[in-house]
């Protein structure tokens, strides 16, 4: 099971409601960076998970811990039946990068083990099990481009006809997304109830045109989390100089993710990029959410 990574390409906060969560209006973009997870019928319930040299194996938790157990738990609680299976989750998504990679494997975790526990389950229902795992894990099951209101959960497929090409430099340090959201608080006590409307970013994504979309980029917490990792500032500073049409935070952060003219101009901001930094990775969007791959 594929499960791709996300990006905003509006993230409009309001101040923060009763329960704590923030309302949203967000653009979510699904790109094509992936995690794997694979599922296969055990007696019992055993997790494993892999990472290549660049990610951190123990920023991941292999205990109850990981988001695909609590996938699991919930799923089979929902349903009446026992948790059993063998998973393996191969990260390539950066971890707590603002790319929502344990959503992802979360949302890959649900359509996985309802298939292979035979459940059925409704799409409605898992669109209900996935919000109550994260804010952001709706959207990894539906992937492409949406809308997403609420505190993030409620989501709605946006038209996207054009391809958008994008460099993304992930951080050797995550960044907590509760804490982002704090500095948010601090930042702007007076932040409105109504988080900042995507009109303008809706018809940028309309337009096709990369230009367009450069102006039309909003991240209202990438000024918080730039707050807490003034470093990345030069990030951002270094892609634009390289030729990015854009350098933006990737939600939270901290990854840094830069809008390119085309494919060939990203692999251009790519190159230069790969002189100061160990990974810089080009990838495109949008692309599908968490799917189905049948190996053999
Ligand atoms: C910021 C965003 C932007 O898409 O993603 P990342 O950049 O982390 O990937 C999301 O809002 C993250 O969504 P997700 O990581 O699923 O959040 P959750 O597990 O639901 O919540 C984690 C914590 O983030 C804060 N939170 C999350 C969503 C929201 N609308 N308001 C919040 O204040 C709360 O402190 C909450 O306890
Ligand atoms: N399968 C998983 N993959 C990555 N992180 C996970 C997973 N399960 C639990 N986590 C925990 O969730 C935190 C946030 O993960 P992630 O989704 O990668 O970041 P973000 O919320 O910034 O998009 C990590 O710091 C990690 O402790």
């Amino acid at each position: 099971m594929r499960a791709p990574a996300k990006i905003n390409l509006h993230l409009g906060v309001g101040a923060p409601r009763p329960d704590g969560f923030h309302p949203l209006v967000t653009v979510y973009q699904a790109v094509g960076l992936y995690d794997d997870v694979t599922v296969e019928p055990s007696p019992g319930w055993t997790l494993g998970v892999s990472v290549p040299e660049w990610i951190d194996a123990d920023a991941v938790p292999v205990t109850g811990a990981n988001i695909v157990d609590r996938a699991a738990r919930l799923l089979a609680a929902h349903h009446g039946v026992e948790a059993h299976a063998g998973v393996s989750v191969a990260k390539a998504i950066p971890v707590a990068g603002g790319m929502a990679g344990g959503s992802a494997d979360a949302a890959a975790a649900l359509v996985a083990l309802d298939r292979l526990w035979e459940l059925q389950t409704p799409d409605d229902d898992l669109l209900r099990l996935a919000a109550e795992l994260g804010s952001d894990v709706p959207f990894a099951l539906l992937g492409g481009t949406a809308l997403g209101t609420g505190r993030g959960e409620l989501v709605e497929p946006v038209p996207d006809p054009a391809t958008w090409w994008w460099v993304v430099v992930p951080s050797t340090e995550g960044l907590s997304t509760p804490a982002v959201y704090r500095r948010f608080d601090e930042l702007a006590p007076d932040a409105p109830d109504e988080p900042a409307g995507a009109g303008t970013l809706l018809q940028a994504l309309e337009s096709g045109d990369p230009e367009v979309l450069a102006g039309a980029l909003h991240n209202d917490l990438e000024g918080p989390a730039l707050d807490l990792r003034p470093d990345l500032a030069d990030v951002l500073e270094e892609g634009e100089e390289a030729g990015a049409l854009r350098g933006m935070l990737s939600g939270s952060g901290p990854t840094c993710l830069f809008l390119a003219e085309s494919a060939d101009a990203a692999r251009e901001v790519a190159g230069a990029l790969a002189a100061r930094h160990e990974v810089v990775l080009v990838t495109h969007g949008p692309v599908a959410g968490a799917h189905v791959v049948t190996y053999g």
